[in-house]
C-alpha cells in the first residue's frame, strides 16, 4: 500500500535517482521531473501529496514558482533542497511557505523522515498557513555556509516565525547578537522593535529599574517615572545579552514575566501585560551558574526553549573565506580602499584560531585596510598583525592564540580582557567591588581553559594547574564544568 505520492524535482539527475530510491523504499509513490514547468503542470492538476524540490531549475526558480503553488494548493508540503546553503536561502524557503528546508547534501533517512511527518502533519493540522512574501534583495545578514552554520540557518528558518524564547549559547565575537537580530528582522515582530540590554553593562542594581521601569520615588534617585526595556520592546523582540549575569532579583522578576505574561515596574502596584518575544544570549555555562547558584534552574529551563549553540571560528574555519570577502566589501562600502589578500595570508588565516572569533577577524581586515598602504595583502603583513593583536579581540574560552605560542604573560592576558570588560560599559563604569569579584570569577574561567586546551583531559589539566588531581575533579564538579572530551 503506498504512502501516498511525492513529486521530486530537480535537475541533477544523479540526485533525482537516489531521492525516488529512498522515497520508494520508504513506500512513497515517486514521481520525478528535471524542470519546473513539469512540476507546476502536476501541481496545478492535483497530483502528489508532497513536494521534494530543488531550487534552480533549468526553467524556473523554484522560489518563484512556490507562492504560487501555496496559493493553489495551501495545504500541500514543499520541501526545499537546495545546493546554496546560505541563510537567505533557509529563510526565503521559510517566507515562501516551504515545509522545511534541506541543505544539499543531507541524510536520505532525514529527507523520509521528514516527508513523513508533512504528511501526517497535514492529515492532523487540515490548513497551511501562507506566509506573506517581501523580501527584495536584502543584504545578506549571516555568512558562512559551513555545516554548523547551516544547522543554525535551519534553526532559525523554523523559529522565526515563531514566538518561542530562544537562548543562544556562544564565545563572545560568535555572532550572537547578529543571530538575535536575524530571528527579529525576518520575523512577524520585524516591524516592532528590537530592543537589546546587556547585563554585563549595566550596574546590578540598577538592572530591574532598567528592563521593568520605576515609579517616581520607587527609589533614591528615582525623581520621575521611567520606562523599562519590557515596555519599550513592546510588540517587538528583546534581547538580553550576557543573561549570565543578571542579578538574583531580577531573574526572579524575569521568571514571573515568562510564566504569566505581565510584570510590575519597580515601586508599582499594578502588573502590566506585555507582548515581548525574549530572545536571550550567553558566553558563561549557565549550568555552572546554577549549579553555584548563581542562575536560577526554572529560570533555565524558561529560556531554554531553543537552545541555539554558535560554534567558535575555530571550529567553522570554512567559513573564513567567505567572511573575509565580506568584511572586505563591508570596509569597502564604509569608503576604505579594497585590498586583495593573497591565498597564502588567506590560508594563514585559516590555521589560526581566533580566540575573539568572527569580530577578531572584522577587526583584522579593518586594520589591513586602514593601515597598510599596498594593494595586495601577505602572509607576512597577516602573521605581524595577528601576533602584534593577540588576545585583544578575544577572551573566550580557549582563547589560546596560535600564533606565537607562550609569548604572552599571565598579566598581559588579564590586562587585556580586563580592558575590554571596562570597555564594555562605555562611558560609565562597572559596578562597586570589583577587585574581589574578579579573583573570586577567576577560578571558573581558568578551569575552563586549561581543559579547554587539554581536551577535556583532566590529569593534563592538573598538572597544567599545578593541581593535585582529586581536588581539581572535586573543583569541576562544585564548580559544575561541563567536560568535553576532545
Ligand atoms: N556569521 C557572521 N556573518 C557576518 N558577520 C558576523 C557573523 N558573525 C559575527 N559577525 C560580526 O562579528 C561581530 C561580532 O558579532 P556579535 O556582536 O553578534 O557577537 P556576540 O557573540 O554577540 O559577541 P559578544 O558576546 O562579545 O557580545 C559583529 O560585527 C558581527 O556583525
Amino acid at each position: 500500500m503506498s504512502n501516498g505520492t511525492v513529486l521530486v524535482a530537480d535537475d541533477d539527475a544523479a540526485i533525482r535517482t537516489v531521492v525516488s530510491q529512498a522515497l520508494s523504499r520508504a513506500g512513497y509513490d515517486v514521481r520525478v521531473t528535471s524542470n519546473a514547468a513539469t512540476l507546476w503542470r502536476w501541481v496545478a492538476a492535483g497530483e502528489g501529496d508532497a513536494v521534494v524540490s530543488d531550487v534552480v531549475m533549468p526553467d524556473d526558480n523554484l522560489f518563484d514558482l512556490l507562492p504560487r503553488m501555496k496559493k493553489l494548493r495551501p495545504d500541500l508540503p514543499v520541501i526545499v533542497m537546495s545546493a546554496q546553503n546560505t541563510f537567505m536561502t533557509a529563510i526565503r524557503a521559510t517566507e515562501k511557505g516551504a515545509y522545511e528546508y534541506l541543505p544539499k547534501p543531507f541524510d536520505l533517512v532525514e529527507l523520509t523522515g521528514i516527508v513523513g511527518r508533512s504528511l501526517t502533519e497535514l492529515k492532523r493540522k487540515g490548513s497551511g498557513d501562507g506566509v506573506s512574501p517581501d523580501d527584495a534583495g536584502e543584504a545578506m545578514p549571516l555568512v558562512g555556509r559551513s555545516p554548523a552554520m547551516q544547522d543554525i540557518y535551519r534553526v532559525l528558518a523554523r523559529m522565526i516565525q515563531s514566538d518561542l524564547t530562544v537562548l543562544i549559547n556562544g564565545e563572545s565575537g560568535t555572532g550572537k547578537e547578529l543571530v538575535a537580530r536575524a530571528l527579529h528582522e525576518y520575523g512577524k515582530r520585524k516591524n516592532g522593535p528590537f530592543v537589546a540590554i546587556n547585563m554585563a553593562a549595566i550596574p546590578r542594581d540598577l538592572i530591574e529599574s532598567e528592563l521593568f521601569g520605576h515609579e517616581k520615588g520607587a527609589f533614591t534617585g528615582a525623581t520621575s517615572r521611567s520606562t523599562g526595556r519590557f515596555e519599550q520592546a513592546e510588540n517587538g523582540t528583546l534581547f538580553l545579552d550576557e543573561i549570565g549575569d543578571m542579578p538574583m532579583d531580577a531573574q526572579t522578576r524575569l521568571l514571573r514575566v515568562l510564566q504569566q505574561g505581565e510584570y510590575m515596574t519597580v515601586g508599582g502596584r499594578t502588573p502590566i501585560r506585555t507582548n515581548v518575544r525574549i530572545v536571550a544570549a550567553t558566553n558563561k555555562d549557565l549550568r555552572a551558574l546554577i549549579s553555584q547558584g548563581l542562575f536560577r534552574e526554572d529560570l533555565y529551563y524558561r529560556l531554554n526553549v531553543v537552545p541555539l549553540r554558535i560554534p567558535p571560528l575555530r571550529e567553522r574555519l570554512e567559513d573564513i573565506g567567505d567572511l573575509v570577502s565580506h568584511f572586505l566589501a563591508k570596509v569597502h562600502d564604509e569608503g576604505l580602499e579594497a585590498k586583495r589578500i593573497l591565498p597564502d595570508a588567506l590560508e594563514l588565516m585559516r590555521r589560526y584560531d581566533w580566540p575573539g572569533n568572527v569580530r577578531e577577524l572584522e577587526n583584522l581586515i579593518r586594520r589591513l585596510a586602514a593601515l597598510y598602504p599596498q594593494d595586495e595583502i601577505t602572509a607576512e603583513i597577516v602573521a605581524s598583525e595577528l601576533r602584534s593583536s593577540e588576545g585583544a579581540g578575544g577572551g573566550g574560552e580557549g582563547a589560546q592564540g596560535a600564533i606565537a605560542a607562550g609569548d604572552m604573560s599571565i598579566a598581559q592576558a588579564v590586562e587585556v580582557n580586563m580592558q575590554r570588560y571596562f570597555a564594555s560599559f562605555g562611558e560609565a563604569l562597572p559596578p562597586p567591588g570589583l577587585y574581589h569579584r574578579v579573583l573570586a570569577e577567576m577560578e571558573y574561567p581558568l578551569i575552563m581553559a586549561a581543559l579547554t586546551a587539554t581536551r577535556g583531559n583532566q590529569i593534563r589539566a592538573a598538572d597544567v594547574l599545578g593541581l593535585n588531581r582529586n581536588t581539581l575533579r572535586k573543583k569541576i564538579k562544585d564548580l559544575g564544568v561541563t567536560v568535553i572530551k576532545g
